[in-house]
């Protein structure tokens, strides 16, 4: 049998809300996707994927079976089947609740991770008006839930956005037009107020009005993302990108006579792809400093998320001191949305072919996971 992650049982999977009625702090999703057009080019490409459930198999040539188990499982891989997760359903289960929760003033995080070409862009930014992302529903819902607040409840609301894309430990304004001599965009520092928490020095936001107003920088950002080729996807994005919302919401008590104010962070990260370097054929020396950074990011996430996981399955009773936020800047800049007062969701994209069983198993052996089992 092969060890469980950390020993929790099965039964202590739960959604956001568990048996007690307490939140859980990270939420994890499995999504598989179709075979892609160089899978289906392959004559011996085979499916080793399933689910069933809230349960994800993965079958190993040998025949091994490796069950995982997360809150949510979703099915994309076709759509003819009765359990075909697309677009809608992903964006329902996963940020919708998560715009309720920044609504109640709690700050959010969204990361998207699996390998490259795994469909990480696809589930969070979408494709086209026809298979619209994570982003821009969440976007056109804040806005309608924004409206619907101003109008029954009288409270002020403003809405802030940044974009920026953290590559090789170097972030960058995606919505910026600053531009060194060189020709090149800045690299931006993070910076801790002491109360405010941590923060990039000199990044642009945008206060915005409408979905409209957003969905313009939404295209800039997109498009000013760096990416490189790999051997394995020709647009891989070598960089995480983070979009962060900040919702404020502000209601005058008349008796009181003075104001109450709420603000909420919401970020929604498209992570690097979380493959070895070896497989990624990162070859020059170039490349092979992007792969340490994006593991270095990747690999402090984890045990940045599996701490807070272990602190949150004890209640809070165990309060762990020393959780590594600054040992990458992805960590740092999120610091106040992953801990305390805050709700995590990660959704893992995995291929569904034989090709990429290796990675696809270590995506699901992410240390996000502390209520997942693999075992035989
Ligand atoms: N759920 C899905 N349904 C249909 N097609 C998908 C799905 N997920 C991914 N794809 C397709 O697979 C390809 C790769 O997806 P995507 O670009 O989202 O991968 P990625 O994980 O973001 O890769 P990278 O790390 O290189 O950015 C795209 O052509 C996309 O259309």
């Amino acid at each position: 049998m092969d060890k469980s992650q950390n020993g929790l049982p099965f039964s202590d999977n739960a959604s956001l809300e568990d048996k007690e009625g307490n939140d859980n702090s990270v939420t994890v999703a499995v999504r598989v996707r179709p075979f892609g057009q160089r899978e289906l080019a392959d004559k011996a490409v085979r499916r080793v994927v399933s689910m069933c459930g809230n349960e994800t198999t993965v079958t190993s040539d040998n025949g091994t079976i490796h069950r995982f188990a997360y809150d949510f499982s979703f099915w994309s891989f076709d759509s003819e089947n009765g359990d075909f997760a697309g677009q809608e359903l992903v964006y329902n289960r996963l940020a919708q609740p998560l715009l309720s929760r920044a609504f109640e003033g709690y700050n959010t995080c969204l990361f998207a991770y699996g390998q490259t070409g795994s469909g990480k862009s696809y589930s969070i930014m979408g494709q086209g008006n026809e298979k619209v992302g994570i982003i821009p529903r969440f976007c056109k819902d804040l806005f309608f839930s924004a409206q619907q607040a101003r109008d029954i409840k009288q409270v002020k609301i403003s809405v802030e956005i940044s974009f920026v894309e953290i590559y090789n430990e170097k972030i960058h304004d995606l919505l910026g037009s600053s531009k060194e001599k060189s020709g090149k965009k800045p690299t931006l520092k993070v910076r801790e107020h002491p109360e405010l928490g941590p923060y990039v020095e000199g990044l642009t936001t945008f206060v915005v009005n409408s979905f409209e107003d957003v969905e313009g920088w939404i295209t800039l950002g997109n498009k000013s993302r760096a990416t490189a080729a790999t051997g394995m996807n020709d647009k891989s994005s070598r960089s995480h990108s983070v979009f962060t919302i900040v919702l404020a919401q502000t209601k005058t008590e008349m008796w009181e006579g003075h104001d109450h104010s709420i603000t909420s962070k919401i970020n929604l990260v498209d992570l690097a792809g979380s493959e070895r370097q070896s497989q990624a054929m990162t070859i020059s020396g170039e490349r092979l400093r992007e792969g340490a950074n994006i593991n270095k990011s990747l690999l402090t996430l984890g045990i940045v998320i599996s701490l807070l996981s272990e602190q949150s399955a004890q209640n809070g009773r165990k309060k762990i001191t020393c959780i590594p936020y600054r040992d990458s800047n992805l960590t740092w800049l999120l610091k106040e949305s992953l801990g305390g007062n805050s709700k995590t969701t990660m959704i893992a994209t995995i291929s569904p072919a034989n090709s990429h069983i290796e990675e696809t198993l270590s995506t699901l052996r992410y240390p996000f996971c502390v209520n997942c089992i693999d075992k035989l």
